[in-house]
């Protein structure tokens, strides 16, 4: 039977974005299906874009209150919140350019706005229209969850959908949630000038990352004057007076908004998804190692799979699902080497194992290569010398993982990420020559600490390297 598509994209964010590009760029007949009648989803409109946008407005109302330590005396007269979104905006537009419909159009794709539906296991229906396809690419993303809190509904929150398009700031602001968006949205409002109460259900903010790096970010926090509870959930909201009055454990928040961020859910509800046969799991739509879904025609990546919620991850299986979803399906998804940053003040990034993790999977056979920014001059110049990089490696130097707080640690990430890639051991960190005085020293220092910590354990070789200089000594 033939068919009018070669692949049809229902979705046009992070994920949808790059499958229907690159599938048109290789002459693929590409239809790209988005409900929202703009493209570039939530990184663009609700997510990374607008969330770092603001964090670089609150990031510079930081550096002027922290300018005096330099000399220089300047008074933080006043924090135009509307302006600051100003900006937020126009990072926006400008990245709309290049995710306009026009631009992909001119790629080759056929953009079709409208919500549509799976009517059987190879037809999706769109505004009255039937698009039949030898594969689809299922990219429909997550939206916000909506904790079980008594009176949320009726007292009214923000979610990062509409957080970036409000009229006034909130003077007193609590965040729900003590993940990555709220750890970055709780600092960068409390940094313009909101009083934050951030209630975290853990013992530990930023509970999927190393403990003592998030540790270090919440000590920041604390000091931008966020006021974080730990192992709280809220229980009750109740509005009087005009404020909302959150009930939490045994203490009472009043504030005048509140930010949920207690994770993402994956847009499955308006496919029809029985329809096409697609199953949908606990996390999101069910998925092989290839990406197909239960019916092998219909791909999935990104959010509305349920795994690494990132752009990058879902750029990267918009990428695997679209190789085997035009030619052969052979590839098949490697997430052995994912990266993240979470872009607090410090920030904070992550590749690889934890260190529970890696115990767990080689027992003693684990080396922590721990550097501290204290002991990098480049940071102490910046005054940002707080956080480390801690590189987990065994004893024949395979690197496990790497977690780095401090400053620009979403950047530097990325040459231990090169290395686990192309799994270089981590002497490779080491024995490249690093720019001095540059804040990745950080990375050749922490891997120089195998060759110390095995050295240090090493008796037999330091005796006999005494013995030698002494010799060597004697005749010279
Ligand atoms: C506040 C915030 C900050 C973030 N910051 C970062 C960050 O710094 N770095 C990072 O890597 N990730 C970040 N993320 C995560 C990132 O935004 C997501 O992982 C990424 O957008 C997922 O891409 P996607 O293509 O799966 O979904 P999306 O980009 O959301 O795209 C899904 C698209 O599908 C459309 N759609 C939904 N249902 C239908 C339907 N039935 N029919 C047609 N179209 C439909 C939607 O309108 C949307 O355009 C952040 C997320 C949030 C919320
Ligand atoms: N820099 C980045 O890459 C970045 C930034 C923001 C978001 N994201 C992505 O967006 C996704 C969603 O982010 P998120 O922060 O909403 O989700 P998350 O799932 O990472 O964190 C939500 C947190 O809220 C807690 N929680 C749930 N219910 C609660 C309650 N009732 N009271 C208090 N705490 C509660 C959870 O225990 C969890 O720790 C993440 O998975 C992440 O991948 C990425």
């Amino acid at each position: 039977m033939a068919v009018d598509y070669d692949l049809v994209v229902i979705g046009g964010g992070s994920a949808g974005l790059v499958a229907a590009s690159a599938g048109a760029q290789l002459k693929a007949r590409v239809a790209l299906v988005e409900k929202a009648g703009r493209l570039g989803g939530d990184c663009l409109h609700y997510g990374c874009v607008p969330s770092k946008s603001l964090i670089h407005a609150s990031r510079v109302a930081h550096q002027i209150r922290q300018s005096a330590q330099f000399g220089i005396e300047v008074q933080l007269q006043d924090i135009r919140f509307q302006e600051a979104l100003g900006h937020v905006h126009r990072v926006i537009d400008i990245i709309q350019e290049h995710d306009s419909t026009e631009r992909f159009q001119s790629l080759g794709v056929e953009v079709i706005y409208g919500t549509g539906q799976f009517s059987d296991r190879r037809t999706f229906t769109v505004n009255g229209r039937q698009l039949q396809a030898r594969a689809f690419l299922i990219a429909t993303g997550s939206h916000p969850s909506l904790p079980p809190i008594d009176g949320l509904t009726e007292a009214g929150y923000l979610t990062n959908e509409t957080v970036f398009y409000i009229q006034d700031q909130p003077r007193s602001l609590a965040v729900i949630g003590a993940g990555p968006i709220g750890c970055e949205l709780g600092q960068a409002f409390a940094r313009l000038g909101s009083e934050v109460t951030l209630i975290a259900s853990r013992a530990q903010i930023l509970p999927k990352e190393d403990p003592d790096a998030a540790a270090v970010v919440q000590r920041q926090m604390e000091a931008d004057g966020v006021r974080i509870l730990t192992q709280s959930r809220a229980q009750r909201v109740e509005v009087k007076d005009g404020k909302k009055h959150i009930w939490v454990g045994g203490q009472t928040i009043v504030v005048d908004e509140i930010l949920l961020s207690t994770g993402q859910v994956p847009n499955v509800e308006s496919l029809n998804l029985q329809a096409a046969e697609v199953a949908v799991g606990k996390r999101g739509i069910t998925v092989n190692g290839k990406l197909q879904t239960t019916n092998p025609r219909i791909y999935a990546a990104g959010d509305v799979i349920g795994g690494y919620q990132f752009t990058h991850v879902a750029g990267y299986e918009a990428a695997v699902a679209l190789q085997n979803a035009l030619l052969l399906p052979l590839k098949k998804a490697d997430y052995r080497v994912i990266p993240w940053a979470t872009f607090t003040d410090p920030e904070l990034a992550r590749v690889g194992l934890s260190e529970a993790q890696a115990r767990q999977r080689y027992g003693d056979d684990i080396y922590v290569l721990q550097q501290d920014f204290s002991g990098v001059d480049r940071a102490l110049a910046e005054a940002a010398g707080i956080g480390f990089a801690k590189v987990l490696t065994r004893r024949n130097g395979e690197i496990l993982g790497a977690h780095i707080v401090g400053p620009a640690a979403g950047e530097l990430i990325h040459e231990v990420v090169m290395a686990m890639s192309y799994k270089l051991k981590v002497g490779a960190l080491k024995s490249i020559i690093h720019v001095y005085p540059t804040l990745a020293e950080v990375n050749s220092k922490a891997a120089l600490q195998l060759t110390k910590q095995t050295y240090a354990k090493n008796t037999t070789l330091q005796g006999i390297l005494t013995k030698v200089f002494n010799f060597l000594r004697r005749i010279s």
